[in-house]
């Protein structure tokens, strides 16, 4: 077992919204939105240029908040996310270079996986909680439901293709630890600036995951 299985993560929320920021500026108030929501984590991807500042920020500025680093996908990036100050991080996918970086650094990781032998791979490794990614181009609930059979023992976060429509549903599967997304922080709603907005779409989603 390696320090970087993560298999108990400390936040509540079983919603982990994953955020596109494209100014530094909309990190505190999205954390301050999304906490009023009743979510208390945050995937900020590296698919911006100002994802390492926005990250820096919320985690001077929200300590409450459950910060992850998204969309790591090399090595090198490990270390500017722990300085950033990210609590753990995510990826699409898993490699050795990653799982290196992150098991020296002691950084908890949820890799991405989308077959039973990416599954097993990661096992192998030590994690029990994996990003399925993308989850609706994987076979969505069908596909946790098939992969729950052989290997009940890893827990999953599907990501891509979940909505409030599907979101009760999944997060009612036994494999199925939490749930990510985008459709909790539209690009337009961050660039208006539109907290009211957020913290609604949080507050949605919080009620449907708590209800399961
Ligand atoms: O960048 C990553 O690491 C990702 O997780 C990719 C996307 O942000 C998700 O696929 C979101 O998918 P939607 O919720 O369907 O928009």
């Amino acid at each position: 077992m390696t320090t970087t299985c993560f298999t108990r993560p400390t936040f509540t929320s079983r919603v982990v919204p994953v955020i596109v920021l494209s100014e530094e500026a909309q990190a505190v108030p999205l954390a301050h939105a999304l906490l009023e929501g009743g979510i208390d984590v945050m995937e900020i991807t590296l698919r911006s240029g100002v994802a390492l500042r926005a990250i820096e920020a919320v985690a001077r500025a929200v300590p409450k908040m459950h910060l992850g680093a998204g969309t790591v996908t090399r090595a090198a990036e490990v270390p500017q996310v722990i300085n950033a100050g990210a609590k753990f991080a995510l990826s699409p996918g898993c490699s050795d270079a990653l799982v290196e970086a992150v098991e020296a650094s002691k950084l908890p990781f949820i890799p991405g996986v989308m077959t039973p032998s990416e599954v097993m791979r990661a096992r192998d490794i030590g994690f029990r909680l994996m990003k399925l990614f993308p989850a609706a181009q994987a076979g969505g609930i069908n596909m946790l439901k098939a992969l729950g059979a052989p290997l009940p023992d890893v827990r999953f976060c599907p990501t891509g293709g979940v909505s409030p429509e599907n979101l009760r549903d999944i997060l009612s599967l036994p494999n199925v630890a939490m749930a990510g997304g985008s459709w909790l922080t539209p690009s337009d709603a961050l660039r208006q600036g539109d907290w009211k907005r957020i913290a609604r779409l949080a507050r949605e989603a919080t009620t449907l995951a708590t209800a399961v």
